[in-house]
């Protein structure tokens, strides 16, 4: 198991580049296999789900070829298989998009029920309520899902809940299913947005992505594209609330700022200056963060995924801050960990109540999760003295090349491996 070791204090500064979106990119690969002819995908993060998810596609047969960090062909017309093998599911979410890909262009999908970080029940009934409106036959066996029929067809189809996952899952399945699907109360995040424009591109005929009425008309089949990922939003504001909290003044590369808006409109209210470019933006802390109050929504309110690195850095602002999660019951699994640090945070229901400190002093501490152990590194980047983050697994399955982009903003943090590397790394910072 690797740590990352984090001597604190030093405010980051310079420029950072983002990587493309992770939850879009999973997404796409899934897509990618709708089609028999070859689909070239750029600007892919070189991050663990992405390795994942693309073994567990040439797993079924299709050709992967890895040009390179962050460009892939895929070809799927060799695929022998429509069952996934659970060896790849249980490390990630993202592979229940492989059930609305084969369903879609197989009428036949068998997936172990998914993984992914535990931050609470994450059920997948929304899922599983389109594919059946579609026309499937679903079933739950030894684990897997298994959805068949022998025609899909157009539906009208309502959410109850605002589902991410279910949005982009019916609108794979619903591409190729002949007729008219509306789907009504859709989810509008920017990777919604993203994997219809990449079903578009291979032929597909989506309108209305981004807004709640997506509507969807069946064709025949899908065709060859090359596509390139959006950047990643929930990187890009790990990196601009890293800034506010170590009182930095760090341009975030590669970004679109309209993404940004509700992490963006945070960190202006907690004193930053947020300057907005074409492609970048640019953070300036001031010397002591103000309080605010947060409540995480689906997009474009503020993304749970950047819920625990708000509450980090309000953990260093002036006066009482509450953090509400309204998207997923179990995303405070860090605040005993920041309480170690010396944070004054109480979790109450679904807020954390938190009364700001002027330091946080480092400690050894576990990433429960991705976000979570992202937002812990800030912490240590923040606190006096040497934090220890272990479990960063997690943080791997999400953020390319974590500790080099952090460093080259002035950051003192080592990725290590054992006990002896850790010791090496507080002598030498002293
Ligand atoms: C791989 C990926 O892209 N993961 C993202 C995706 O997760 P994921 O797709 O799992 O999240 P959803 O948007 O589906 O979940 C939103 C809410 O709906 C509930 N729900 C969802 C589906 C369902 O069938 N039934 C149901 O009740 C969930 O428990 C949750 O409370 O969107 C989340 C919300 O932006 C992000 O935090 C995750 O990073
Ligand atoms: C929770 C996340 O991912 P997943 O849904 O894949 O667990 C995330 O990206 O923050």
């Amino acid at each position: 198991m690797e740590q990352y070791v984090i001597k604190g204090g030093n405010p980051l500064v310079g420029e950072v580049e983002i990587a493309g979106a992770k939850n879009a990119a999973l997404a796409i690969l899934a897509a990618a296999i709708m089609t028999d002819e070859t689909i070239l995908i750029e600007n892919l993060p070189d991050v663990r789900d992405i390795n994942v998810l693309l073994e567990a596609i040439a797993g079924i047969g299709a050709q992967v070829d890895r040009i390179d960090k962050s460009t892939v062909k895929i070809n799927g017309s060799t695929i022998g298989d429509v069952s996934v093998d659970y060896e790849y599911i249980k490390k990630i979410r993202a592979s229940y998009y492989l059930l609305g890909a084969l369903l879609g262009k197989y009428k036949h999908a068998e997936v172990p029920l998914p993984g992914g970080c535990n931050i609470g029940s994450r059920p997948i009934d929304q899922h599983l309520k389109g594919f059946r409106a579609l026309g499937a036959d679903v079933d739950i066996m030894h684990g897997a899902i298994v959805a068949k029929a022998d025609e899909l067809h157009g539906s009208h189809i309502f959410l109850d809940v605002v589902s991410v996952g279910a949005t982009i899952n019916i609108m794979m399945a619903a591409s190729l299913a002949p007729g008219r699907t509306i789907l009504e109360n859709a989810a509008r995040e920017p990777h919604v947005v993203d994997v219809a424009n990449f079903l578009n591109s291979m032929g597909a005929n989506i309108k209305g992505a981004g807004t709640d009425v997506i509507r969807i008309k069946g064709v025949e089949k899908l065709h060859r594209t090359e596509y390139s990922i959006i950047p990643d939003q929930i990187e890009a504001g790990t990196f601009m609330f890293a800034a506010a909290a170590t009182g930095g003044d760090v341009t975030v590369k590669n970004v679109i700022p309209k993404h940004l808006e509700a992490t963006t409109a945070k960190l202006e209210e907690i004193g930053c200056e947020v300057e907005e470019f074409d492609d970048a933006v640019r953070v300036r802390a001031p010397k002591r963060l103000h309080r605010t109050h947060v409540k995480t929504l689906p997009y474009p309110g503020y993304p749970t995924d950047m819920q625990p690195q708000i509450a980090v850095t309000l953990a260093l602002a002036e006066g009482t801050s509450i953090v509400t999660e309204s998207i997923f019951e179990n995303r405070f699994k860090y605040a005993d960990e920041l309480s170690r640090m010396g944070a004054n945070i109480k979790v109450e229901g679904n807020s954390a109540i938190i009364d700001g400190v002027k330091k946080l002093t480092g400690a050894r501490v576990s990433a429960p999760d991705l976000r979570a152990g992202a937002a812990l590194v800030i912490a240590g980047l923040a606190a006096d003295g040497i934090t220890v983050v272990d479990d960063i697994v997690y943080i791997q399955r999400g953020y390319e090349n974590f500790e080099d982009k952090l460093r080259s903003l002035g950051a003192e943090i080592e990725r290590v491996s054992n006990e002896k590397e850790i010791q090496k790394f507080r002598l030498r910072v002293g």
